[in-house]
């Protein structure tokens, strides 16, 4: 029998990259796949492909054994297959409704019938079991909400292939099982899934078999259970890995960062924390646990209600991140593509940015130092470009967030907040982003790192857990998973 989807023998190339190198994929009617590999190792060329974004230079691309419809009829490819990306795909500014039925309003003669499009949005929504409103702005949607729309959306165009790419990696655990069991329910129902993710434990709980890329080449593909852990990792990785230990240390005696009586309404309500020279502390709790918005607060994204935040001993204009930048904050933000980086400009510009001023007289950044300088931040943390004057723009998502993280420690900055630092990031990647921020702190630096991923806060010396908005508990280094997560969701005070 055909596979229900064959990519073979695909050949991509970009300028002087080859993002695909004869590599292919097939994968059989009903069968939830996985597709792994490193950063750049050419899974979202694959993807862009496979949903007709991209033409490849060579080889084909077949859907039940037919070949895949021409790039620019749109209708065919819709019925054929759909992606949900970790990124929204859909329009803010407009409704639910309005996002489900764009370019196929109920209408006639161009004209709207608002009251009709409302009713099959809400009959849409209720066939495949989305509790949403069809009339809210989909700008207001939760991450978890819009990627349930999108799916019924590919569901009701036909589409019985569906790409998961890193869906996970913006949704907290309950959200995540939620998935899971939608996912479970899709399988049933005979639907395809390709599913691309860094964390290879989902590849193991939801996917029947893996498909391994490198260096633009498939690699194996097998039954999940025919490929154990380590031996995934060294087909991705082209060698053996062994798991990141974090360091010991002891924090110095200078509080670098403080926050005092810290409120804003919905967010979080009186919240204090300090955190010294060569001390990392955690921020963990759920998505709605106010995490973020804390992070964020202490960066000068949000302005609190009340109290105060101090870098070395100054207390930080609220509402002002230049200010808190210039007082020694580094930061990696929790959306890369919004406050991350400028994807036009080059690896050496977006990465050099806070200390530019330093690179050249006058206010002029000369070319050849900040090309230097970006060498060598591409060095340290193994970003894969083709240089410093390639625009971010270009690069894996990975590889992107190495860069944001570059821009974060150029400086040598007094804290590090790093939110989800490592989302996006391949197995080995991991280790090296995780790596720098023990050096920033051996340094002398101090780093809030606030993450989803409980490997992240293993490089904690503590973890704070916030719950609806307050700190519950500040748990010591020595946790175990099950002790941390059973405080996150409020079982354990
Ligand atoms: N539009 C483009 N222009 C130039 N190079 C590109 C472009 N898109 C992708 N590439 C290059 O192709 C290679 C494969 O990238 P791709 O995005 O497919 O990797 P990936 O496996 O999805 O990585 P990640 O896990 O980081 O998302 C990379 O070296 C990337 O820099």
């Amino acid at each position: 029998m055909n596979p229900h989807v064959a990519a073979r023998n695909v050949v991509k190339r970009f300028g002087p990259t080859t993002a695909l190198d004869r590599a292919g994929i097939e994968i059989a009617e009903g069968e939830t796949r996985a597709l792994v590999g490193r950063n750049g190792a050419g899974k979202s060329t694959l993807v862009s492909i496979l949903t007709g974004l991209l033409r490849p230079d060579q080889g084909e691309v077949l859907f039940s054994g037919e070949p895949a419809p021409p790039i620019a009829d749109r209708d065919a490819w819709r019925q054929r297959v759909a992606c949900v990306y970790q990124h929204s795909t859909i329009i803010p500014a407009l409704s639910v409704a309005e996002n489900l039925f764009l370019n196929r309003q109920p209408g006639r003669g161009g004209l709207i019938r608002w009251r009709a499009l409302r009713g099959s949005a809400r009959e849409l929504l209720d066939t495949y079991e989305v509790d949403v409103d069809a009339q809210a702005l989909a700008g207001d949607l939760t991450v978890e909400q819009r990627q349930l729309v999108e799916i019924a959306c590919a569901l009701s165009f036909g589409a019985r292939f569906i790409i998961l790419d890193e869906p996970t990696a913006r949704l907290d655990g309950p959200a995540i099982e939620r998935l899971f069991a939608r996912m479970r329910s899709l399988r049933e129902q005979g639907v395809t899934m390709l599913y691309i993710s860094h964390h290879l434990d989902e590849v193991y709980e939801i996917c029947q078999s893996v498909t391994v890329f490198r260096d633009a080449r498939h690699i194996v593909t097998s039954p999940v259970a025919g490929l154990p852990h380590d031996e995934l990792v060294a087909a991705m990785t082209g060698e053996a890995t062994v798991a990141y230990t974090s360091r010991s240390r002891t924090p110095g005696g200078t509080v670098v960062l403080s926050g005092e009586g810290l409120s804003l309404a919905g967010r979080y309500q009186d919240v204090g924390l300090t955190v010294r020279s060569g001390e990392v502390v955690g921020l963990a709790g759920s998505a709605s646990s106010g995490k973020v918005g804390l992070a964020e607060t202490l960066v000068g994204l949000h302005k609190a209600d009340s109290g105060t935040v101090t870098v070395n001993g100054r207390r930080l204009r609220p509402g002002d991140v230049p200010a808190a930048l210039r007082a020694g904050l580094g930061w990696v933000p929790q959306d890369r593509h919004r406050e991350g980086f400028v994807p036009r400009l080059s690896v050496g510009e977006n990465a050099t940015f806070p200390i530019a001023r330093k690179l050249g007289r006058y206010g002029l950044v000369s070319p050849s130092r900040r090309r230097a300088k970006g060498e060598e931040l591409i060095e340290s943390l193994d970003i894969k470009t083709e240089g410093a004057d390639q625009p971010v723009g270009d690069l894996s998502g990975g590889n992107a967030q190495k860069v944001v993280f570059a821009r974060a420690l150029v400086d040598d900055p007094v804290v590090l907040v790093v939110i989800n630092p490592t989302a996006g990031v391949d197995v080995k990647a991991k280790q090296a982003l995780l790596g720098a921020v023990e050096d920033a702190v051996e340094r002398g630096a101090g780093a809030v790192v606030v993450s989803d991923e409980l490997d992240d806060l293993r490089i904690c010396d503590r973890v704070l857990v916030m719950f609806h908005g307050r700190v519950v508990k500040d748990v010591p280094r020595g946790w175990t998973d099950h002790e941390l997560v059973a405080v996150m969701e409020g079982m354990e005070e």
